[in-house]
């Protein structure tokens, strides 16, 4: 099997009045693992139904490798699908349930049960291949059901949701073996989720969507550790954002660093802000704080290194002053101010 890229040239879908999906621009590298990732109807399953081509585009243009396939049908994009439900033929063994589409293409039954056969080892599932989809557990359908959409050796493998449906061991287990897989067979994934972690775990790009536009598409360590937008910074998780004079930034949680406030300090900078809760977490203690400059934040929240906070407790009522190193504010795209936020001494680190 060999992968091939997939790129989206203002890619556009409308329902009557309704934009699903807004002039999207996305390009994909070939043999790469790519995760849109969203709230629910931000655009995500119809972007990969337009891939697939079970959903036509209101405008703009698909390419898969260096072909445009918006005119063509899904079987001839060279492109799989795995759906949420598993789907399986509950009347048909394993083996039957894989050789299926390559029956349903005139193959010849020794030719087929051979190939079903190989994508069976491929999802270690080859010991189960007399088995009805009945018996067996939900991971295992997982499996059958990839094996059977690996069966037709798709160039591109499009999955929508394929873990939400396991309970979250199983989707652990799941998951790893996806993206073994997908590192095995060198084909290109992509991969609708709603769930950040997924996305972290799996991706070599995140793409990251709401209401029918693409807010960032990046490595998952760049949209985590650089999110370009307030959206993308609260939707990942772990940053604060703040209200600045000159617009909203970016600060992850475990890059605050917490003193005691000192209330005659002349020209202090930092966040001042009141301790409202404290919680121990192990490896480090979570502090949620309420600024007392309610324009800048209405909350934020520190993770303090469990040693850290042992050296320096705070408790439930204190008020501190947060801070970070000037390399660790990130601006937000969208994060000018209006023009009646006050102007605020500049943050020391
Ligand atoms: N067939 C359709 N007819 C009309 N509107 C649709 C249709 N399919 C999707 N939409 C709308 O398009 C928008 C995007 O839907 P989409 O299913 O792509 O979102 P999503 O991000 O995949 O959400 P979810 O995670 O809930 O599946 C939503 O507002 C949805 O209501």
């Amino acid at each position: 099997m060999r992968g091939a890229s997939v790129e989206l040239i203002q890619v556009s879908k409308r329902y009557g009045a309704a934009l699903a999906v807004d002039a999207i621009d996305l390009k994909v590298p070939e043999g790469s693992y790519c995760c849109l990732l969203g709230p629910s109807g931000c655009g995500k399953t119809t972007t990969l139904r337009m891939i697939a081509g079970h959903e036509t585009a209101s405008d703009g243009n698909i390419l898969i490798g260096p072909r445009e396939v918006g005119h063509l049908p899904p079987a001839a994009r060279g492109t799989a699908m795995m759906f949420q439900s598993y789907a399986l033929f509950p009347h048909l063994d394993c083996l039957d349930n894989v050789a299926f589409g390559p029956r349903m293409r005139g193959v010849d039954r020794a030719t087929r049960r051979r190939r079903a056969m190989e994508m069976l080892s491929l999802v270690r599932m080859e010991g189960f291949a007399g088995r009805l989809p009945a018996q067996l557990s939900g991971g295992q359908q997982q499996r059958v059901a990839l094996a059977r959409a690996l069966v037709t050796e798709p160039s591109v493998l499009l999955l929508d949701e394929p873990l939400s449906a396991l309970d979250p061991f199983l989707r652990v287990q799941v998951r790893a073996e996806l993206k073994r897989l997908q590192t095995e067979l060198g084909i290109t994934f992509i991969h609708v989720t709603h769930s950040q972690e997924e996305a972290m775990a799996l991706s070599d790009l995140v793409v990251v969507m709401n209401g029918g536009r693409i807010e960032q598409a990046a490595p998952p360590r760049e949209v985590f550790s650089r999110p370009e937008t307030g959206f993308v910074a609260r939707f990942i998780g772990g940053h604060n954002v703040i209200a600045m004079p000159g617009g909203s930034l970016a600060v992850r949680v475990d890059r605050m660093r917490l003193s005691p406030r000192l209330v005659d300090a002349a020209g202090e900078g930092g966040l001042p802000a009141r301790v409202e809760t404290v919680e121990y977490q192990g490896s480090f203690v979570q502090l949620r704080l309420a600024p007392l400059d309610t324009a800048r934040a209405t909350e934020v929240f520190a993770a303090v290194p469990d040693d850290v906070f042992a050296a320096q407790p705070f408790a439930v009522g204190d008020v501190v002053t947060a801070r970070w190193a000037e390399g660790e504010a990130h601006p937000l795209r969208d994060g000018q101010l209006p023009a009646d936020v006050p102007a605020l001494e500049e943050i020391a680190p």
